[in-house]
């Protein structure tokens, strides 16, 4: 028996979508957009010295395949990524109709998603009247902040003293299929959010939003406000069983690291555990020290998208990158003989583009533990298939 270790660094694109025309920030489209490109050009550059310096460093990411990976992806130029890779590697092509977490999450574990999602118009109100009205309804509330398309922690800033004032809850959405409500842990209960976001989560999903995402936040002034790791997705289910029903279906433990329980909606996860992607680093080693023969492990790393991406933030996700790089050299040399570890992104969220929301891109895909070798451009889908072989899971 042999172990799976799937880990995605969510948003970790490559670049190269040949439908990213389709796709856009505000309104411009995503053609051309390279999320490690064009973080290695600009380290290369010199203009990503924020807590680091110097070319983009990933010495074990890029023995993997990841400068390769880029390169058949997208053609792009990747200085100080430059090694032969040692690993399996690939890219892997997205054909769901969205950009978001879960549709690449969903894919990537063989079922990609089979309808529209809806999104809410970039207007104020952007909210319909009966949903906001439901949203008073079970808040208590006489109404609601925000109302419109945002990024989280400006919105906080701006709308946040106002609403520990008021108690209104902070309401926003952004170019994902996603209802987002932001509120203070203390002055309006981390409990109430949690509660409020489950109750409307139906209504939502009813209407084909992805996710309802409770924001709680701390601190009381812009000065100090802070989004907290109480962070809580209530996501749509999977239209169809995934790579994780059929491991678990066949006997095989599943082990959720980070967001993958809420992605999934825990259908087909035994446990999960979560955090900061510190502790999520911490976790996935624990994982690869202890899992069980023929166990399954999905983690999402969080922070590169959350953190810096949607942040516009090109040092910040260099220092990420290398962050993660280090964390995953000291965990390669203890994989056990056979066991597979897959690392790839859900979808792109490029510093160095127009906007604050993802990019449609290629994503990499390396491959540790079962030698070298070029994969070439897979489907997402691809990446459960690799999985399932391994453990030996039927899959059509
Ligand atoms: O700006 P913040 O609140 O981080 O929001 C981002 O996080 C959401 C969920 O990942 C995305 O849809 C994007 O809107
Ligand atoms: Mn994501
Ligand atoms: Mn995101």
């Amino acid at each position: 028996m042999t172990r799976v270790f799937l880990a995605v660094m969510d948003s970790v694109g490559i670049g190269g979508a040949p439908d990213a025309a389709r796709f856009f920030n505000g309104t411009v489209p995503d053609t051309g957009a390279n999320t490690v490109a064009h973080i290695a050009q600009a380290c290369a550059a010199g203009r990503a010295e924020e807590g680091r310096s110097g070319p983009l460093h990933l010495p074990n990411l890029d023995s993997l395949g990841l400068g390769a990976a880029v390169r058949l992806a997208s053609g792009d130029a990747t200085p100080g990524l430059t090694a032969t890779p040692a690993g399996t590697w690939g890219a892997a092509e997205e054909v769901s109709p969205g950009k978001d977490t879960p549709s690449g999450h969903w894919e990537l574990a063989g079922v990609p998603v089979p309808w529209d999602w809806t999104y809410f118009p970039d207007t104020r109100p952007a909210f319909p009247e009966a949903l906001t009205a439901e949203v008073c309804r079970l808040a208590g509330t006489d109404g609601i902040l925000g109302n419109c398309h945002a990024s989280g922690t400006a919105i906080i800033n701006d709308l946040g003293e106002e609403h520990m004032l008021s108690g209104r809850p902070i309401c926003y959405t952004s170019a994902d299929s996603v209802f987002q409500i932001a509120a203070h842990e203390e002055t309006f209960g981390l409990q109430r959010l949690l509660d409020l976001c489950r109750q409307l989560a139906p209504t939502l999903h009813g209407m084909k939003v992805g996710r309802v995402i409770a924001r709680p936040f701390t601190g009381s002034s812009p000065a100090d406000f802070a989004r907290t790791t109480d962070r809580k997705d209530f996501a749509i289910a999977p239209p169809a069983p995934t790579l994780l029903d059929r491991a678990q279906g066949a006997g095989h433990p599943v082990h959720a690291i980070g967001k993958i329980g809420d992605i999934f909606s825990m259908s087909g996860i035994d446990d999960v555990v979560k955090g900061t992607d510190a502790k999520l680093m911490h976790h996935l080693s624990d994982a690869v020290d202890g899992a069980a023969d023929g166990s399954l492990t999905f983690a999402n790393f969080v922070e590169f998208d959350s953190l810096y991406g949607h942040r516009r933030d090109v040092s910040g996700y260099a220092r990420a990158l290398e962050w993660f790089d280090a964390g995953i050299g000291a965990i390669l040399p203890r994989l056990r003989a056979g066991d597979m570890l897959i690392l790839t992104a859900d979808h792109g969220n490029d510093p160095t583009w127009t906007g604050t929301d993802h990019t449609r891109e290629r994503v990499p895909v390396l491959v540790a533990g079962q030698g070298a070798g070029e994969l070439g451009v897979i489907p997402f889908t691809g990446v459960a298939q690799l999985a399932a072989d391994h453990l030996g899971l039927a899959w059509s």
